[in-house]
């Protein structure tokens, strides 16, 4: 039985929306969990739910639906009982029981519940909804060559993983924030997040990024060409641990600014304990997905990797020699 994420919201008419995406990745074309839930029709004690558009479907992961057999569930404050394929639970639902209001206007309206417990400080809480994710895209400054590697990169296997505009926006920002001038990344995929870094270096800096997959590595070199930036980039194209560990051979223990950190999650306890020698005291350390699609939460979620994400979020934690901070990006 596959797993789902869903956000599910009322608007004017009582009628509901229903984005679906697989849980743990993207439901892509030819997707079977795809082809299943587009062929669903559920029915909510009489409110007929119509699939979102699949630009929409493939936005929303952030509150999470476990797919069940039948089941109750709670939109907004109502509940309303799921008949055949259904959705049980989901983050916004669960808020809802403790929370004084909830408010859906409109499907792509921005949802937010106000949770009355204290322990969240009476905080309204806001979920990402598409029209809100399409606001922050709408404030992104992205270079035209990232835009066209966005797009080159959209039709290849693996597309979704590479980092969104705000996010490299993000990674460039702290980039010249700390004045950095040495950088690594590990998991360059086809250069998005290395090629937002690059561009925001000065000539004489460099960044040593890191990838295993030759194919994809050749389409970031083209884009550091055609960028300019191939000066910059110092490609390794090999294991990240094998790398780091070459580089602390090297002599080059202390030496580094800033390291951004998204290949293997499973190695994310090795990366950092190599980063830790690599980068210099006040340095950074960004490590990607900490929040793996929300699933670090969920306690009925125990797969490996899930499992080894959550495991370093609590060494990270306890750990004495970083700073930290959890973003919701
Ligand atoms: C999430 S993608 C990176 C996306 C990239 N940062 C971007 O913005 O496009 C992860 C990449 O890490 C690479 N990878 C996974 N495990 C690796 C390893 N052990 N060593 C080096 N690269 C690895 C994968 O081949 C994949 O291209």
């Amino acid at each position: 039985m596959g797993h789902v994420t869903a956000d599910v919201s009322l608007n004017d008419r009582v009628s509901c929306t229903v984005l679906l995406v697989k849980k743990g990745g993207r439901a892509e074309a030819g997707d079977p969990t795809r082809s299943r839930l587009e062929a669903l029709t559920l029915s909510l004690t009489g409110l007929e739910i119509e699939m979102a558009s699949n630009s929409v479907l493939y936005r929303c992961s952030l509150i999470s639906f476990q797919y069940t057999g039948a089941a109750t569930v709670i939109v907004g404050r109502r509940t309303v009982a799921i008949s055949g394929n259904g959705f049980r639970a989901c983050t916004s639902i669960r808020l809802s029981r403790n929370c004084c209001s909830c408010s859906y206007p409109n499907p792509n309206d921005t949802a937010f519940v106000v949770a009355d417990d204290e322990k969240y400080g009476n905080k309204q809480i806001i979920s990402l909804t598409p029209r809100l994710y399409d606001y922050i895209l709408s404030n992104v400054r992205e270079p035209e060559i990232l835009r066209q590697l966005r797009e080159e990169t959209a039709s290849m296997r693996g597309s979704q993983m590479q980092v969104s505009p705000d996010q490299a926006q993000l990674l460039a920002m702290l980039v010249q924030i700390l004045g950095a001038k040495r950088c690594i990344e590990l998991g360059v995929y086809t250069g998005y997040s290395s090629l937002a870094v690059a561009l925001v270096l000065p000539d004489s800096a460099c960044l040593v990024a890191c990838e295993r997959d030759a194919k994809s590595l050749e389409v970031a070199k083209k884009y550091y060409e055609l960028a300019g930036v191939s000066h910059k980039v110092d490609v390794k194209h090999g294991m990240a641990a094998d790398v780091l560990n070459s580089l602390i051979l090297n002599g080059e223990s202390c030496s580094y600014d800033f390291a951004f950190v998204d290949a293997e999650k499973r190695m994310n306890q090795e990366y950092f304990e190599l980063l830790l020698q690599l980068v210099r005291v006040d340095g950074v350390i960004v490590v990607d997905n900490v929040l793996w699609h929300g699933k670090v939460a969920d306690p009925l979620i125990n797969d490996a990797k899930t499992a080894s994400i959550r495991s370093f979020n609590k060494n990270i934690m306890e750990d004495p020699r970083v700073s930290i901070s959890m973003v919701c990006i």
